[in-house]
C-alpha cells in the first residue's frame, strides 16, 4: 500500500527549487523560493508535490482522511540539511589540546609533535571495529537531531590499509543501517604516519599503489581527499594522490589553503575536483580557478572558529563566482561540532554570507559537493523526501536566534525520525 504522508500549512516552505543541475552561483545562491502557508504531498518516501495549503488541499480532497498529516502551523520547513565534510568515523577526543591551544601553541605545533591526527590516529587503530560503530552511529544521532539527513564520511585515522579500510567499513555498515545517508571519502593522504615521516613519498607511493587500488576494488568510496598543506602533503604529492584516485574511479576532493596559502585552490580547480574545502588562505588566481572549473567550495566556519584562525573569504569567492557550500568538518581536533545549523550562524555572522546564502550552502549546494543534487538538497517533486521542520515562523529567526537547536521534525526518504526535537 503506498505510504501518504501530508505536511501542512508551514508558516514558509523555503523550497531551493530550480538548482539540482548545476550548483548556485552569485546572486542564485539567494534564490530560496519561499512559499507562505506551504504544504508538501509525500509518497513512498518521495515528493510528489510542493505548493500553497489552499491548492494542496483542493488537489488531494479525497485523500486527506487517509493520509498521515504533519501539522507545520506556524513553523519552517527546509530541505533536510547535507553535511558535505565530516571525519565522522573515529576515536577518541582531544580537549587536552583544546587546553593546549588556549595556551598558545598552534594545531600545527601539536600535531608535529605527535599530537593533531596522529592522536586520533592512534586512538583510531587501536579502536575496535564495535567501538568505532556505536560511536559513530552516536554521531549519526545526533546530526539526525539537528536537522542533517545526509552527510558525507572520511577515512583518514587509520593510515594504513588495514585500519583505513576498517574505517570505510564502519560507514558502510553505517550506511545500510542507519536512515543517515552516508557518501564516503577515502582520505589515506591525511598525514604522513609518524614513523615515516622521513621518507613521506614512499608512504605516498603506498597509498597511490596500494591502498586506493583496494578501496576502488571493494567499493568503499566514492570520492578521494588529501590534506594538501606545508608539512603535511606538498601540491605535487597532493596531485599523484587525486590523479591516481581518478584512474581508479574516485572523484578528487582536496583540503586546502587552510594554515596557509598552498596552491591547493589551484591544484582542486587544475585535477577537477569536485570541491576544495575549508579555503582560509586561497589565493585570488586559486578563488578565480575554481569558480572557471566550477569546483565548489565547501568552508568550514567551524573550524575557523574553533582554532581562533581568520574566517574564508566567503564574500570574496561568492562574489567571483564559486558555487559556496557550508560543513561542520565534525572531528575530534580542529571542530568537534555536530551543530550545521550553529555553522550556518557563523557564516552568517563571521563570513558575512547572508540567510539565504547559508540556506543554500547547507542544502542544495552541499549536495553538488557530494554530488547527490539529483535526489537531495532541494524540495521538489521526484527527490527524497528528506525534510527538516523548524519551530521559528520564518528562516530568518534561524540565525537571528543563534546557537540554538531550532529542529523540531525531520523526515527521511518520508519516515518521521525526529518528533518534537527527540528521536523516534
Ligand atoms: N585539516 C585537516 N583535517 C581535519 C582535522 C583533522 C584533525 O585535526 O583531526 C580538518 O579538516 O580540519
Ligand atoms: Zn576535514
Amino acid at each position: 500500500m503506498t505510504q501518504k504522508l501530508f505536511i501542512s500549512n508551514a508558516n514558509q516552505v523555503v523550497t531551493m527549487a530550480g538548482h539540482s543541475d548545476k550548483p548556485a552561483k552569485k546572486e542564485a545562491m539567494s534564490d530560496i523560493t519561499i512559499l507562505e502557508h506551504g504544504s508538501i504531498w509525500i509518497e513512498d518516501g518521495k515528493i510528489v508535490e510542493v505548493g500553497t495549503d489552499a491548492e494542496m488541499r483542493e488537489k488531494y480532497q479525497g485523500q486527506l482522511d487517509s493520509v498521515t498529516e504533519i501539522d507545520a502551523s506556524g513553523k519552517t520547513v527546509t530541505p533536510g540539511l547535507i553535511d558535505p565534510h565530516t571525519h565522522l568515523v573515529h576515536a577518541g577526543t582531544r580537549e587536552n589540546e583544546y587546553a593546549m591551544r588556549l595556551k598558545g601553541k598552534t594545531y600545527m605545533e601539536i600535531m608535529e609533535s605527535g599530537g593533531g591526527i596522529h592522536a586520533t590516529t592512534r586512538a583510531t587503530q587501536a579502536a575496535s571495529y564495535e567501538t568505532l560503530y556505536e560511536a559513530s552511529k552516536k554521531r549519526l544521532d545526533k546530526f539526525l537531531l539537528h536537522g542533517v539527513t545526509t552527510v558525507e564520511a572520511k577515512s583518514g585515522y587509520g593510515l594504513t590499509l588495514e585500519h583505513e579500510l576498517k574505517q570505510l567499513e564502519v560507514a558502510e555498515q553505517l550506511r545500510q543501517n542507519h536512515p543517515i545517508d552516508i557518501v564516503s571519502t577515502f582520505m589515506g593522504a591525511h598525514a604522513v604516519p609518524l614513523d615515516e615521516k622521513r621518507n613521506p613519498e614512499a608512504f605516498v607511493t603506498r597509498v597511490v599503489e596500494e591502498m586506493i587500488p583496494e578501496v576502488a576494488e571493494r567499493k568503499l568510496a566514492t570520492f578521494n581527499d588529501v590534506f594538501c598543506e606545508r608539512g603535511v602533503f606538498t601540491p605535487e604529492q597532493s596531485k599523484r594522490v587525486l590523479e591516481a584516485g581518478k584512474q581508479y574511479g574516485l572523484t578528487p576532493k582536496i583540503h586546502a589553503d587552510e594554515i596557509e596559502a598552498y596552491a591547493g585552490a589551484e591544484l582542486a580547480a587544475e585535477v577537477g575536483a569536485i570541491s576544495a574545502d575549508h579555503l582560509l588562505k586561497a589565493s585570488d588566481a586559486g578563488i578565480k580557478a575554481m569558480a572557471e572549473k566550477e569546483v565548489v567550495g565547501v568552508l568550514l566556519p567551524g573550524t575557523a572558529f574553533f582554532l581562533m584562525a581568520e574566517f574564508a573569504p566567503a564574500r570574496k569567492m561568492i562574489d567571483a563566482g564559486v558555487a559556496v557550500a557550508l560543513s561542520t568538518d565534525q572531528n575530534p581536533g580542529s571542530s568537534p561540532t555536530i551543530s550545521l545549523p550553529f555553522i550556518m550562524n557563523l557564516g552568517c555572522l563571521k563570513m558575512n554570507m547572508t540567510p539565504e546564502e547559508v540556506l543554500t550552502a547547507t542544502t542544495i549546494n552541499a549536495a553538488h559537493a557530494i554530488g547527490c543534487a539529483g535526489e537531495a538538497g532541494s524540495l521538489e517533486a521526484g527527490k527524497k523526501a528528506d525534510i527538516t521542520i523548524f519551530d521559528v515562523p520564518n528562516y530568518l529567526t534561524l540565525s537571528y536566534q543563534y546557537g540554538m537547536n531550532h529542529v523540531d521534525t525531520v523526515i527521511k526518504s518520508g519516515k518521521q525520525l525526529v518528533v518534537e526535537g527527540r528521536l523516534q
